[in-house]
C-alpha cells in the first residue's frame, strides 16, 4: 500500500438521527457529581473504556500530554480530603459575608465517597522541546489535557459512571503528594463511581447558588 494510499481520508462515516440524537442525550445528562457515589468499585472493563475514550481526545501536536494515575488508597484519599478541607475554608471566607453559609452547606467533593479517584497529569515535557501548535501558545498541552477528561467525562455517564472533578485544592500540594517531577501538572483531581440518582441539571443551580445562562446569550455574530 503506498503512502499516499495511506494518508488519503475516506468516506466520513454518517450517523443516524438515533445516534446523533444519542450524543447529545449524553452531553445533556452528564453531570458534576458530589454525594451520590456508590461504593462498588469499577469494572476494569468498564474503567478501561472510559480510560480509551479519554486517550482518544485531541491534544496538541498529536502529543497526548496526559497520564492518568489512579487512586483507590484511603490513605491518600483522606490526605487530599484534608487539602480540599483547608482550601474549602479559605474560599468560604473569600466570599461575600450573605453568601458564606450557603457556600458552608454546598458540598463540593465526594473524594472519599467515590470508590476511585482519577488524578489527570500533564507532562509539560511531553513531545520535547518543540511541539507542533504549542510553540506560540505555552499552554495547549494542559487544554489537551481538560478535553481528555471531557471525554472521559461522556464515556464514563454512557456507563453509569459518576465523575466529580475537585478544583478546591491547592494544586502545588497536590504534586508533591502524589511524587510527582515538577514538569508534572495535576491538570484534573476526579472522583469517579457508580451512580444510581443523578441531579436533572447542574447541581449549583438546583441549590440556588448559581444560574445557568441560555445560549443565545452566549453568540456573538461580528462583521469587521
Ligand atoms: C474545571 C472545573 C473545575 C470544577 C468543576 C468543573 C470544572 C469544569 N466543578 C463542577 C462544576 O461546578 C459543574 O460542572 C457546574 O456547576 C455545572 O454542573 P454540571 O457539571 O452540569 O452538573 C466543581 N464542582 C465542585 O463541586 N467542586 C469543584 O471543585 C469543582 N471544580
Amino acid at each position: 500500500m503506498s503512502l499516499e494510499s495511506t494518508c488519503a481520508p475516506k468516506a466520513a462515516r454518517v450517523f443516524t438521527d438515533d445516534e446523533r440524537q444519542a450524543l447529545h442525550d449524553v452531553i445533556a445528562h452528564r453531570r458534576d457529581v458530589r454525594n451520590e457515589f456508590l461504593p462498588d468499585p469499577v469494572a476494569p472493563e468498564v474503567l478501561r473504556r472510559i480510560l480509551m475514550a479519554a486517550h482518544a481526545a485531541p491534544s496538541v501536536g498529536l502529543s497526548q500530554p496526559w497520564d492518568f494515575i489512579l487512586i483507590r488508597d484511603p490513605g491518600m484519599r483522606a490526605r487530599v480530603k484534608a487539602l480540599f478541607e483547608a482550601a474549602n475554608a479559605q474560599a468560604a471566607a473569600m466570599f461575600p459575608e450573605e453568601k458564606r453559609s450557603q457556600y458552608a452547606a454546598l458540598k463540593l467533593e465526594g473524594i472519599e465517597t467515590a470508590p476511585l479517584s482519577i488524578a489527570v497529569t500533564c507532562d509539560r515535557s511531553r513531545g520535547g522541546e518543540v511541539v507542533l501548535g504549542r510553540t506560540h501558545q505555552r499552554d495547549m498541552d494542559l487544554y489537551s489535557c481538560v478535553c481528555a477528561v471531557q471525554n472521559l467525562w461522556l464515556a464514563a455517564r454512557v456507563e453509569g459512571v459518576g465523575v466529580g472533578w475537585v478544583s478546591i485544592v491547592e494544586e502545588a500540594a497536590l504534586g508533591p503528594l502524589l511524587g510527582l517531577p515538577d514538569h508534572v501538572r495535576v491538570v484534573a483531581w476526579l472522583c469517579v463511581g457508580y451512580v444510581r440518582d443523578l441531579f436533572d441539571g447542574p447541581e449549583l443551580e438546583a441549590r440556588g447558588w448559581a444560574r445557568a445562562r441560555a445560549l443565545d446569550a452566549h453568540i456573538r455574530e461580528e462583521h469587521w
